[in-house]
């Protein structure tokens, strides 16, 4: 099991943020975590990366159970995380590459000489996700696209069992969206590549690779199991409350609404 989540619940300042969630991940499946604004996916995510500890309810990550305790900085490094809001943590002068040699030691810009064998290893994930050719360039200078593959290639720097993609694509226009998602698509088939958790409030971004799917809503799984089943029109219909219809064209999903909304 990758990822165990026994009735977890999280409560922030008298409220339930999260209630009773019951999530298995297991290797071989790529999850989307489904869900509207303030439904709670951040919270999940801050429990799985230990940044937070459930209120009730057992966590146990690559086969470590989390109490109390700070986490190993051995599974700190299998649990990699891409989010835009770690976009703004990086020093302005550092270039990519340097961006994703720091990938290698966890840390936010490099103190410590590179082996060759991870130079060459950042090179390779470079080439891999496509931004070799602004390898050289300051990462404040890159696009939010160009920003976002980065942070994947140095993610996948120290070889994470679980990789975190908090909604990847946000800011990104539709050509920088699709090239973003391709690479991911191409990074979830090579081998040896991580189990994915994937974040996101667009059903259009579910690519094929995600077999699974959680739909979270008010801090409580409203459903999770296969993708085609959970991102059908019936379960999107009943999970916004609203009828929707969901057609699928070239095994990726895209969703219509069929009355008014009201306000
Ligand atoms: N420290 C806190 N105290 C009180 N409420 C909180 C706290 N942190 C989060 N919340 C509330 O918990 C709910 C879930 O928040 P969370 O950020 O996890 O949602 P989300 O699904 O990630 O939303 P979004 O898609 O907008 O990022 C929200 O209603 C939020 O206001």
């Amino acid at each position: 099991m990758v990822v165990q989540l026994e009735h977890v619940s999280l409560r922030r300042n008298g409220n339930w943020i999260l209630q009773d969630i019951q999530w298995d991940i297991k290797k071989g499946e790529n999850w989307v975590l489904f869900g509207l604004n303030g439904s709670g996916k951040t919270a999940i995510l801050n429990l799985v990366n230990a940044y937070n500890f459930p209120t009730e309810g057992k966590i146990t990550i690559l086969g470590m159970k989390f109490g109390k305790t700070y986490l190993s900085e051995k599974l700190r490094k299998q649990i990699g995380f891409v989010s835009s809001s770690l976009q703004e943590k990086f020093y302005p002068s550092d270039n990519a590459f340097e961006v994703v040699l720091s990938g290698a030691f966890a840390s936010i810009g490099l103190y410590e000489t590179p082996t060759d064998e991870i130079r060459s290893k950042a090179i390779s994930l470079l080439e891999n996700l496509g931004c070799i050719e602004y390898a050289n360039r300051n990462y404040e200078t890159l696009s939010q696209g160009e920003k976002q593959r980065v942070l994947i290639a140095r993610a996948l720097m120290s070889d994470p069992l679980l990789l975190i993609l908090d909604e990847p694509t946000n800011g990104l226009d539709f050509i920088a969206r699709e090239q973003l998602l391709e690479s991911i698509e191409k990074m979830a088939k090579s081998p040896g590549a991580p189990t994915l958790i994937y974040v996101t409030h667009h059903v259009e971004e579910i690519l094929p690779v995600f077999n699974k799917t959680l739909l979270l809503k008010d801090g409580q799984v409203f459903a999770k199991g296969n993708t085609n089943t959970m991102i059908s029109s019936e379960q999107l219909s009943t999970f916004f409350g609203l009828p929707v219809q969901v057609f699928w064209e070239n095994n990726r999903p895209m969703l219509s609404k069929l009355q008014t909304i009201e306000q």
